[in-house]
């Protein structure tokens, strides 16, 4: 046995996620955190508002991290590893910044980073690493120690997350009446982003027509539409359709939305269907409104009897996925060549995002990348 930990040279597991209101005071702040100079319509974000007023003002996100932080501690613990989790937001508290300060406080200086975000793009991945070089600059300008923070790679493709969705389709098809089962359809949903962003998502090689954001997310569908097949038998028809879209309405975005798809299903005789929010590792605002509100009355209007599938969250298969990806990359930075699961067809992402990787319109420093200026 070595002295070192198996987790060594890392000293810390930072939950990076993007934060969310707690209560009604607390929706405009937040609002106006996250869209700080994004250039979104007035009206788009009134109508946001509305949807965290509507659950009294709070994010299921908050409480869905805190489940998690709980199995990460416990899936940690009964593996024997003294890694200590620590938690932080982009744009509510616990906010990044002061998550860090304690970090280094506590005597911390090499951090991994587990972000709440599975798949590439600049808003899913950059501007996670753009929040986190901010961070990292204050405590510089503070005076105070300034770890180096690394991030895990892209876990859309690893097993502990894929198959637990690939089991919540079951079980969602499970829900449906049993007379339309049989032919209902599979909607994979993520969120719809600016398709100028989608293309550039990725490394420099995978840009062009949708880049690595549509590629991952189409291999994530194909994987679990398959796992669906195998275990039920029917080959049934699946799409990736998009939800949540915001920005102004002349650029334009991924589409189709998941509304009109519902919309064209049922204008085909499509009998019912399943929607699978591949997008989101947990239940955020866009699952609890865009899905469970507007989609599932969409299509009550309709008469299409649907189902939503659960987000991954806290299960433990996940909590275990992070394990392995930890002690991988602590592997890797090792100097030693791990095993790197990963279902479908891309195989496993890279541990350390290329310069040009999913770049922002206007360049700003990322930490946990080739290009960082935090090293
Ligand atoms: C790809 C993607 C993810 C998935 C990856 C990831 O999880 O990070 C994600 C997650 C989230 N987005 C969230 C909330 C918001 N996103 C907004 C705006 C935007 N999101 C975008 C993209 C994404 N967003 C984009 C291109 C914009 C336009 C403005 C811009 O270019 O920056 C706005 C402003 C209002 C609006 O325009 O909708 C809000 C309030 C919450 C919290 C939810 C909760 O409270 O549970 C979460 C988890
Ligand atoms: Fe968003």
């Amino acid at each position: 046995m070595s002295d070192q930990p198996a987790h060594a040279p890392y000293d810390a597991l930072l939950l990076l996620s993007f934060g969310g209101p707690e209560g009604p005071d607390d929706v405009v702040p937040f609002l106006e955190n996250v869209t700080r100079g994004r250039g979104i319509p007035r009206e788009r974000l009134k109508e946001v508002g509305l949807h965290y007023f509507l659950f009294g003002g709070v994010s299921p996100i908050n409480d869905q991290n805190r489940e998690l932080l709980r199995v990460l501690r416990e899936e940690f613990a009964a593996a024997g590893l003294d890694l200590p989790v620590y938690w932080g937001n982009r744009n509510w508290t616990p906010y990044l910044t002061d998550t860090l300060r304690q970090l280094v406080a506590d005597g911390h200086r090499r951090v991994i980073t587990l972000a709440t975000s599975a798949y590439a793009s600049y808003s899913g991945c950059r501007q996670y690493r753009e929040n986190l070089a901010d961070a990292l600059a204050t405590l510089e300008a503070e005076g105070l120690p300034v770890p180096r923070i690394d991030k895990l790679r892209h876990y859309f493709n690893h097993p502990g997350f894929v198959r637990p969705m690939a089991d919540a389709t079951l079980a969602a098809l499970a829900e449906l009446p049993e007379e339309v089962r049989a032919g209902a359809h599979l909607a994979f949903t993520t969120h719809s982003i600016p398709t100028a962003a989608a293309d550039t998502s990725g490394p420099v090689e995978d840009h062009g027509d949708g880049g690595a954001y549509v590629a991952q997310h189409l291999d994530v569908a194909r994987t679990i539409a398959e796992a669906v097949r195998a275990e039920t038998g029917t080959d049934r028809p699946w799409r990736l359709v998009y939800q949540s879209r915001s920005g102004a309405p002349h650029i334009p975005w991924l589409e189709p939305d998941i509304c009109d798809h519902l919309e064209t299903l049922h204008g085909e005789g499509v009998p019912a269907v399943v929607m699978v929010p591949i997008g989101f590792v947990s239940d955020h605002m866009e699952v609890k409104y865009d899905l469970d509100t507007e989609a599932t009355a969409k299509a009550a209007e309709l008469g299409l009897p649907v189902a939503r599938a659960a987000t991954v969250g806290a299960d433990p298969r996940f909590a275990a996925a992070v394990r392995e990806l930890v002690l991988e990359r602590a592997a890797a930075e090792r100097g030693e060549r791990p095993e790197r699961c990963a279902l479908g067809a891309l195989g496993p992402s890279h541990d350390l995002c290329p310069v040009g990787c999913c770049p922002a319109r206007s360049p700003r420093p990322a930490a946990a990348g080739a290009d960082s200026p935090y090293a």
